[in-house]
């Protein structure tokens, strides 16, 4: 990621450090403004010989934040930068305000008290060397992701504003209609393979923050990287600003991103639309993978696109396998054969774009267990129960969302039950005794002492907690509390992550790692390696089987669901193979590289999973050669 410092050759080094030195002395210069009346030192123009991420990476020539617009477009920088121009004072206030916060950033991490400052000492070494940063986060993942992810991204795009040094990935703001097609060329790699793009809206479960989202697509990059291999040359951040609704970053004078409120319906679309056109032209076989739109747009997004570009959403299909493999795991650590699965009850707290993405995939998970066909589908709907913010949903709801529809419960059903629309999730829970509860509403606390009481009666001799809501302190409960009011017998995973439980007895209660960074980096390599042209039903559920099937019997029927975040790396070349082998099956591969798509085709399971494994990138400096041409 970022702008390649390696190709900066020695010969463009020293000719810049010599036209350094033929920059007169600032003594000279001084007097020279004596001579003129009208001229001073600071208005004249400096002689600039390079052009684009260059400048912005010669501490002489960067002006940051304070590039103007009409620099920005005469010195290529347009779309490196956040769109807001700022002037010297504004660029100090910033940064000052930012040093001033240190001690308290330091008391902002829910769990770490130092994870902001982390942060800070890993970016820094994040611009000064690539190689040396993804070998440090790929060695020591399970103490840094916590830093480059979930949970500290969060609180870094809270504060992004303020942190913001160097600028990392591409701006495409509302003010670039028109440009984009012409900007992409500003970015210097040829090859881009990922693009992690978001629009700030729903950033966790963090709401909208605006153009300080940018966070959550590096973050995601830095999995790619550690865990897929995916090069870092190749790899990009996209930040689509087109306003934002957050009332705070609107009237804030230090916000980097448009101060106005967000485009919508036809306006938004057109941005959205440009951006992907532009692109797709410049970098054909790039795999753009959509992160944290709020639900209104994510669904309509991914149906306008999934068809034609190599697209998908994170939040609705990955988080869905994700859910799937511990759904699957939690039914054989009750001892029971996954085909058991249709008949779990389903209690889902939050309907938004993960939420649904969760239930669809469920449903058809189970429909293909009793049988692959319409009245399979159609019983599969009823082991669910689906509360948001406004109680149970049932058909009774007026301006009931098409996407919640075909969970929301028939009114009879739900009296037979003793439930009505809106019903609490207390009352839920005491009602239909859930084989499994499962968060993804952003309320931190949802899953209360009541709820979890009510729990004690699930039908289940397992009970499973999903509480995936990020980051930590939006976490539906805490492994603590599950243990304590449930005991030992029950499934327990987090969005975040938290540490095991010490129980009585010298017993552990397992916290599970729930988070769908266990498919999106299988999912993107999978498809970058197979070449196929879009991202099927198929390849998906083939990547969250192949995670389910990771785990070991003894190690499910301990409570460990999904495996720990050590072994990443393997994880993800093992889903990568499964997204590739499906694809060949759905003759949609086309090959990459030197290989075609009849080779791919001839390849043995174990030769894919080599195959993969051969095209990752590894942390390793390269030798260095000058040519002189
Ligand atoms: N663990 C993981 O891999 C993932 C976790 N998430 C997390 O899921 C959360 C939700 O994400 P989205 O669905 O995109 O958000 P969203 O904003 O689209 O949906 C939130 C849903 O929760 C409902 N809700 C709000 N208050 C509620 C309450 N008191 N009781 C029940 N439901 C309530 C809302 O009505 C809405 O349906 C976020 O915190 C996000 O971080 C999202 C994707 C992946
Ligand atoms: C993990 C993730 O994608 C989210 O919380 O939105
Ligand atoms: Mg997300």
């Amino acid at each position: 990621m970022g702008f390649f410092p390696s190709q900066l050759t020695r010969a463009s080094l020293s000719s810049s450090l010599a036209r350094r030195l033929r920059r007169p002395h600032p003594a000279a210069a001084a007097a020279s403004a004596a001579r003129s009346l009208t001229t001073t030192e600071g208005s004249r123009p400096s002689i600039v010989h390079k052009r684009s991420v260059d400048i912005l990476h010669d501490p002489w020539f960067n002006k940051g934040t304070a590039f103007t617009v009409t620099e920005r477009d005469r010195l290529d920088l347009r779309g490196l930068l956040p769109p807001n121009v700022m002037n010297s004072e504004q660029q100090i206030e910033r940064f000052m305000f930012d040093l001033k916060r240190l001690e308290v950033n330091a008391r902002d991490g829910a769990r770490d008290t130092n994870s902001l400052a982390k942060w800070r000492i890993l970016n820094r070494l994040h611009d000064r060397n690539e190689i040396m940063y993804y070998k440090v986060l790929s060695e020591n993942i399970e103490e840094y992701a916590p830093i480059v992810y979930t949970p500290t991204v969060g609180l870094v795009c809270q504060n992004y504003s303020g942190l913001f040094r160097r600028p990392r990935g591409m701006y495409f703001s509302a003010e670039d209609r028109g440009e984009m097609m012409s900007m992409v060329y500003n970015w210097p790699a040829d090859q881009v393979d990922m693009i992690v793009v978001t629009d700030g809206s729903r950033i966790l479960g963090l709401g909208d923050l605006g153009i300080q989202g940018i966070g959550i697509a590096i973050g995601k990059l830095d999995l790619y990287v550690a865990a897929a291999g995916i090069n870092p040359h190749r790899v990009l951040p996209v930040m689509i600003d087109v306003g934002t609704n957050n009332e705070k970053l609107l009237k804030d004078p230090l916000y980097l991103g448009l101060q106005q409120e967000r485009l919508d319906g036809e306006e938004y679309l057109s941005v959205i639309d440009e951006f992907m056109r532009a692109v797709f032209t410049r970098w054909p076989n790039v795999i753009v993978q959509f992160e944290d739109f709020q639900s209104k747009w994510a669904f309509k997004l991914l149906q306008r696109y999934r068809n034609t570009y190599r697209m998908f959403n994170d939040d609705v299909q990955g988080t869905a396998g994700v859910a799937i493999a511990g759904l699957l795991g939690a039914v054989r650590a009750q001892g029971r054969p996954m085909i058991d699965f249709p008949k779990q009850k389903i209690v889902v707290a939050g309907a938004g774009s993960a939420g649904i993405g969760v239930l669809n995939a469920a449903r058809k998970t189970m429909a293909r267990l009793l049988g692959n066909n319409e009245s399979a589908f159609e019983s599969a709907r009823s082991q669910f129960w689906v509360v948001d913010a406004l109680g149970l949903i049932t058909e009774d709801r007026s301006d009931i969302d098409p996407e919640a529809l075909p969970f929301a419960r028939k009114v009879r059903e739900a009296d037979r039950q003793g439930l009505r629309e809106g019903a609490n999730l207390v009352e839920v829970v005491k009602k239909v005794k859930p084989d499994v509860l499962l968060g993804l509403s952003a309320v931190g606390g949802l899953f209360s002492n009541e709820v979890l009481e009510a729990l004690k009666d699930s039908t289940s001799t397992r009970p499973a907690i999903f509480a995936m809501s990020n980051p930590t302190k939006n976490a539906e409960c805490t492994p603590e509390q599950a243990f304590t009011i449930l005991g030992d017998h029950i499934i327990f995973a987090s969005g975040s992550p938290f540490k095991n439980v010490d129980l009585e007895d010298g017993k552990i209660g397992h916290c599970n790692q729930g988070n769908n960074m266990y498919l999106f980096p299988g999912i993107g390599l999978g498809t970058l390696l197979s070449g196929a042209r879009i991202i099927s039903d198929g390849m998906l559920q083939a990547a969250a089987e192949c995670l389910a099937a990771y785990m070991k019997e003894e190690e499910v029927l301990r409570g460990v669901i999904y495996p720990s975040i050590s072994s990443i790396r393997d994880i993800t070349k093992e889903v990568a193979a499964a997204v590739v082998k499906e694809a060949v099956e759905e003759d949609l591969a086309e090959g990459y590289r030197s290989m075609d798509a009849r080779e791919l085709k001839r390849l043995s399971q174990e030769e894919i999973v080599k195959y993969v494994q051969n095209n990752m990138w590894n942390p390793v400096y390269p030798t260095l050669v000058y040519k002189n041409d």
